[in-house]
């Protein structure tokens, strides 16, 4: 399974990406928003994280309301770089927008996938990522995990004529990231935090130490 970093924040990609695990980014108009960029600086910021991890896929949200929109804005997207990823939250006018930006060649990442027949329609109107949502599942005493399994099976049986992968998204914890994993997400989006938590355990930390304090009476011997 591949790992894209669910952020918008230039220090952490530019940290993860140094740690050689990140396959892509994904970001939302949420994610945006927490960096106190503007509207404006908002093209400029997704081509700034273009720049970070060249060649890499990186999701950009549209936020319009209409397919015309919904298209407009994906050429306006994916002409920021050749790696721009057009996010699009389901809706009737997403998959009509899909349909038309896939023909051009632009890639689509259809978000706010929470059901097996939402995931199918995105894949069929032409995404080439599926974001099925996991975390918001658990907000709601849901079981975000067992939808998670059924749009993997879902998706991996059929054939859609094109290359559709699935990207484990709304990731919040290190078992999400197993669970993900397990399910046979192609990626998982992790947010920075879980990710790190994610290379750490406690007996990481207790064998650390003590593999520390041995060589410490190696040094002084
Ligand atoms: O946009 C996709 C994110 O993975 C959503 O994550 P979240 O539910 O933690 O906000």
């Amino acid at each position: 399974m591949k790992f894209f970093l669910d952020t918008a924040d230039l220090g952490e990609i530019r940290e993860a990406v140094s740690w050689g695990v990140i396959d892509g980014v994904t970001t939302n108009p949420s994610l945006f928003a927490k960096t106190g960029g503007k509207l404006a600086d908002f093209e400029r910021h997704i081509g700034a994280i273009c720049e970070l991890c060249p060649g890499l896929p990186v999701s950009a949200e549209s936020c319009a309301e209409t397919a015309e929109g919904m298209v407009e804005d994906g050429r306006r997207l994916a002409a920021i770089a050749d790696n721009v990823v057009v996010k699009l939250p389901i809706s009737t006018e997403a998959l009509a927008a899909t349909h038309t930006l896939a023909q051009e060649g632009i890639a689509v990442n259809m978000t706010l996938i929470f059901t097996v027949p939402q995931a199918l329609l995105a894949a069929r109107a032409g995404a080439r990522y599926v974001s099925p949502f996991v975390g918001r599942f658990d907000d709601i005493a849901e079981d975000g995990v067992e939808q998670l399994v059924q749009v993997c099976e879902a998706i991996h049986g059929f054939d859609f004529g094109h290359e559709v992968e699935i990207i484990g998204a709304s990731i919040r914890t290190p078992h999400h990231v197993t669970e993900a994993a397990l399910a046979g997400c192609d990626i998982a989006t992790v947010p920075f935090k879980a990710l790190k938590k994610a290379v750490r355990h406690p007996l990481t930390d207790r064998g650390l130490a003590l593999f520390m304090e041995d060589w410490k009476k190696v040094e002084q011997a």
